[in-house]
């Protein structure tokens, strides 16, 4: 079964069209990038299918279930989204226990204490950080909080928005590092927005170039390493990722 498949998908904010017929499928357990310039219509996809962006026509279907245009329960134990800025996505005045205690109370999931430990330590957030407030973590452990809280439910499915872009560079290589063991560990599916190539490489099997708010490509992350994509602007970006490494 796929994880993820959208088909003749257009999404509005408004009366203004962003995306137009994009379509594309994720196998269960494949980690697959959304790239492309600014304003190309990425985020808006990962909202749409999160609930996020409620105006959209065509179809979405998350593990066989079609989506609704809304937030719904069921949904959230299967696919959760991790946002670039940490910072911006935790609540400043919770700890981080009350941070990943609070999906466990909604969903009405008891073993709280336990399932805290588990996740802390499964992002690698040592023991003693739990009562900790957000400003009192530095960046990449604020990232790491931001992962456990989209993990605490157990979900299928993780919707990655640039998860490394707000980093410092020394900590992005540990974040990405994360991610792909967690991956391995419980045999998750990514769906994940970046600008960033090497990134692609690194932790993806497969992406889809978007422009204008339409899909250009999809390709292997092989024919990616190859420098064998096709569509002439999926090349542009590829040259012009290649010779300015660090954007
Ligand atoms: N809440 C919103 N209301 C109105 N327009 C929006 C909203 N969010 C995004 N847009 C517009 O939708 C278009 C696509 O934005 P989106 O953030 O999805 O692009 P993106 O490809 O993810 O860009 P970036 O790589 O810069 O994050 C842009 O023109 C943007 O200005």
């Amino acid at each position: 079964m796929n994880a993820l498949a959208i088909d003749n998908l257009d999404i509005s904010y408004g009366d203004s069209k962003v995306t137009h017929g994009i379509g594309f499928e994720v196998a269960e357990g494949e980690s697959f990038a959304l790239v492309g310039e600014s304003g190309s219509g990425k985020t808006t996809v990962l909202k749409a299918i999160a609930g996020m962006a409620k105006s959209w026509t065509g179809s979405i279907s998350v593990f066989g279930e079609q989506r609704t245009h809304g937030i719904d329960r069921a949904f959230a134990k299967q696919c959760q989204m991790v946002f670039q800025d940490p910072y911006g996505s935790l609540h400043p005045r919770k700890t981080v226990d009350a941070t990943l205690s609070e999906p466990l109370t909604i969903h009405g999931i008891g073993n709280s204490g336990e399932r805290v430990d588990e996740v802390m330590q499964s992002v690698g957030l040592d023991r003693r950080f739990r009562f900790r407030f957000p400003h009192q973590l530095s960046g990449g452990q604020r990232q790491r909080v931001a992962i456990a809280r989209a993990l605490i439910l157990k979900p299928r499915m993780l919707l990655l928005d640039e998860p490394t872009s707000a980093l410092d560079v020394s900590v992005q290589a540990e974040i990405l590092n994360l991610l792909k063991r967690l991956r391995r560990e419980q045999g998750l599916t990514y769906l994940m927005v970046t600008h960033n190539l090497p990134v692609v490489s690194f932790l993806c099997d497969r992406l889809a170039v978007m422009r204008h708010g339409r899909v250009v490509e999809v390709a292997s992350v092989d024919q990616l390493k190859r420098g064998a994509l096709v569509d002439t602007y999926s090349r542009e970006l590829t040259r012009f990722s290649a010779s300015h490494p660090k954007t």
